[in-house]
């Protein structure tokens, strides 16, 4: 990337796409999809672009888990990714070197342009798109234009680049990571609504990708964002276990706003435990069912709006 009349940032073309199902192999419409398109791309190949379907952890999806020995989209860190030991190593930590060697390597000039992770949430977060870098005008950009698309469908934008809940996903290897998660989706269950959300939402960012590499050039814009602030854990005993509830007035209301003093958590004996924060937030991933295990009962995130650059092909 260079500069060129001070703001418009320059890309290279994004040749190489990636459509990743099955990071987590209980995630059906990921796990579908990324079939469906591994068997016939028709749908996802675009003019200029070569899109490749791909299911990142086949093991899980076979017995339809989240993981067998790690997950995969926490494994991508550069320890993990030199690490010897070969077939001693966690079956994740293999298959992270293995996806490291077909689409990476993360952070080389030959890496990927673009890896689309698919996810599905049992939380009631809608659409939702994920991103790791607040900079990166190309994938802020088509942010903005998969936005403008869907609408009045709504699918929002989580910013994952908090120094320490920032995880190395399966994406990361890629130059331009994309996140899209959608929800709710109870794990194993393929539901038709989502599906079709997901679907779509992939076919508007290929139409991006497309008009990106044929030249169009993309205007400064703002994009809506909420920005991961805190994790927030059910409360629990002193050994560990788990005392209470997502609050019913909670539950179900990622994207709402949560005020102090606002119902977040309610006993088994029905008292109700209340937002101390210092001001309002959006908890997101609320009741996930893979981020027990994470010691996470819900996400807190702050609204903000980023500053896109113009872009075009260098
Ligand atoms: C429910 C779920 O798996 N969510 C994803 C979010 C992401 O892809 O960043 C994860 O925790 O890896
Ligand atoms: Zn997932």
């Amino acid at each position: 990337m260079s500069s060129y009349n001070n703001n418009t940032a320059l890309f290279a073309a994004a040749r190489r796409v990636a459509i990743f199902g099955g990071t987590h192999g209980n995630e059906m419409s990921g796990v579908t999809l990324a079939n469906l398109w591994a068997k016939n791309s028709a749908e996802i190949q675009r003019k200029g672009v070569e899109t490749r379907a791909f299911i990142a952890n086949p093991k899980a999806v076979e017995k339809c888990i989240r993981y067998v020995d790690t997950d995969l989209n926490r494994a991508f860190s550069p320890e993990n990714l030199s690490s010897l030991g070969g077939d001693t190593l966690p079956y994740e930590v293999q298959r992270a070197q293995e996806i490291n060697r077909i689409f990476g390597p993360k952070g080389s000039p030959e890496a990927y342009d673009v890896i689309f992770d698919l996810h599905n949430t049992t939380s009631n977060m809608g659409s939702t798109l994920i991103l790791e870098n607040s900079k990166d005008s190309f994938n802020l950009q088509m942010m903005n234009y998969i936005k403008k698309a869907i609408a009045p469908a709504s699918c929002l934008v989580l910013l994952n680049e908090h120094p320490h809940l920032k995880y190395s996903t399966s994406r990361s290897v890629a130059k331009h990571p994309v996140g899209l998660e959608v929800g709710p989706q109870p794990q194993g269950v393929l539901r038709s609504n989502i599906f079709q959300a997901m679907r779509v939402i992939l076919k508007h960012a290929l139409d991006f990708i497309e008009l990106f590499n044929e030249g169009m050039e993309f205007p400064p814009c703002t994009v809506e964002v909420f920005r991961v602030l805190e994790r927030i854990d059910y409360p629990r005993d002193a050994n560990g276990n788990i005392i209470a509830m997502v609050h019913p007035n909670l539950q179900d209301c990622d994207w709402e706003p949560l005020n102090p003093g606002d119902p977040m958590f309610q006993t088994f004996d029905g008292q109700t435990i209340h937002y101390q924060g210092p001001g309002t937030v959006y908890p997101t991933f609320i009741n996930e069912a893979a981020y027990y295990e994470k010691q996470q009962a819900f996400l807190t995130t702050r609204r903000e709006a980023l500053v896109a650059s113009s872009i075009r092909k260098a």
